[in-house]
């Protein structure tokens, strides 16, 4: 039996890094762009406001382009009104006024629109107390955006009010990085999928419900590409083959999980070793083989499947990948500087990712973190809301020292365990 390759964190990173690539760009209508990236400059092709407008509901006057001031009792004719709706307005002469609805278009010869809770009406004239200023809710044509702006670079995030200022400058089309199509592959005779809600079938002795699907389905869509296929199967080498190739066949990425071990087994490796994809010993606990390649043409990232093992492999390796791909700059997620809250015995030489409980601190000084492990499995999820992925020289970090942490899922709140 030949030696697994060896590589560390990073080594293996750079691999799939590669391996995914940079997706193409795509122009794609406004409302198929939600989360996705721009792949060049948005311009403005009109202005915003179209028009002169009104931003309160009252009174257009017109005094002549005289400031009026607090000690003058203003009145003024009204002779008419101007709704929120299409239409042209002839120019207003000055004494004259217009009731006027917010958004409404505002005529020449209009000075200021004074809010309706400042004036007193009396039949069709109006009196008003107090100073106006020149343009006095008076929203001018082109204030807000200018012909030409640039109301977004390559890569800005299509978020929800982007989409609606595209909308509103008439901006129907993007160009955005496309999103990757992702495919799960979850390998193991002992694998169950459970019915959606509670698992009402008794599982039979050896059987375990299958879960990494569901996580890598969640990991996936959180980084903001799309899960278009999963598939659980068994550890037959033939299956396992006809599986690859349908998953390869929808997505751009496949991913399997499980199989990659050292026991008598191990599908995937043993399918996938001499078909294009690199089997690997990585520096990472819990996460330590990996693999990566192409299957038919198709990038294949195989992860480990102990389940906490699958989503370190995930958020170390494919996560920063298929964002990078897509079009995102940095991981999305906030990190902080957090002094542990406990001593922990460190394993030189191995990069260990470990799930923690970061709470807000007084403002001004560092948040406190914990990052009491319990145990290898996914309970470790259980009050956490961050992780780290902790390599260092020393062989144990006391309470006290800092660490880099990536918040997930919100704000970090007290200390939950
Ligand atoms: N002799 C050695 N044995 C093992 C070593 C080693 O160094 N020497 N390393 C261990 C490590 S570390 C890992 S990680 C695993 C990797 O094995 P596989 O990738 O082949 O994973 P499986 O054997 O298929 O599964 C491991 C574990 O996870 C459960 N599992 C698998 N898939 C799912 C799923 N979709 N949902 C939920 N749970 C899943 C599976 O039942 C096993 O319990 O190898 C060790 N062995
Ligand atoms: O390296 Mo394994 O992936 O610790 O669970």
């Amino acid at each position: 039996m030949s030696a697994p390759i060896a590589r560390s964190v990073a080594e293996h990173a750079a691999v799939v890094a590669e391996l995914i690539g940079p997706t193409v760009t795509a122009t794609v209508p406004l409302c198929g762009s939600r989360g996705s990236v721009t792949a060049s400059t948005i311009v403005a092709g009109t202005r915003l406001p179209r028009f002169d407008n009104s931003a309160v509901d009252g009174f257009a006057v017109a005094a002549g382009g005289r400031r009026l001031t607090v000690d003058e009792r203003q009145e003024f004719e009204l002779v008419g009104q101007i709704n929120a709706e299409p239409g042209e307005y002839p120019r207003l002469v000055a004494g004259l006024a217009l009731r006027i609805m917010t958004g409404a278009p505002v005529p020449d010869g209009v000075d200021a629109v004074v809010a309706q809770e400042h004036v007193t009406r009396d039949g069709d004239r109006i009196r008003i107390a107090g100073g106006i200023a020149p343009s006095l809710n008076i929203r001018a044509a082109g204030e807000e955006v200018p012909d030409g702006a640039v109301i977004a670079r390559r890569g800005a995030v299509m978020t929800a009010g982007l989409a609606g200022l595209c909308a509103a400058l008439g901006i129907n089309t993007v160009e955005v990085y496309a999103k990757l199509r992702v495919a799960i592959l979850s390998t193991g005779s002992e694998l169950v999928e459970g019915s959606a809600g509670s698992p009402r079938h008794e599982l039979r002795p050896g059987e375990i419900l299958a879960s990494n699907a569901i996580m890598l389905t969640h990991a996936v869509a959180e980084c903001g590409a799309t899960v278009v296929h999963t598939a659980t199967v068994s550890d037959d080498p033939e299956d396992f083959l006809d599986a690859m190739t349908r998953a390869g066949a929808l997505a751009d990425v496949v991913i399997t999980s499980g199989g990659i071990g050292f026991g008598d087994h191990d599908v995937v490796k043993s399918s996938l070793r001499d078909r294009g994809v690199d089997l690997c010993i990585v520096n990472m606990r819990p996460g330590r083989p990996q693999g990566a390649g192409r299957f038919e043409g198709v990038a294949v990232v195989t992860l480990p499947g102990n389940p906490l093992a699958a989503l370190a492999s995930f958020e170390a390796f494919i996560r920063p990948a298929l964002r990078t791909a897509m079009g995102f700059s940095g991981d999305g997620r906030p990190t902080l500087r957090a002094q542990l809250n406990h001593t922990i015995d460190t394993r030189p030489g191995t990069v260990r990712f470990i799930l923690g409980a970061v709470a807000n601190a007084p403002s001004g000084s560092v948040p406190v973190v914990d990052l009491t492990t319990t145990g290898r499995g996914l309970s470790a999820v259980i009050g956490a809301n961050c992780f780290t992925f902790l390599d260092t020289d020393r062989p144990r970090l006391a309470a006290g020292d800092l660490v880099t942490v990536t918040v997930e899922g919100g704000a970090p709140g007290d200390l939950a365990r």
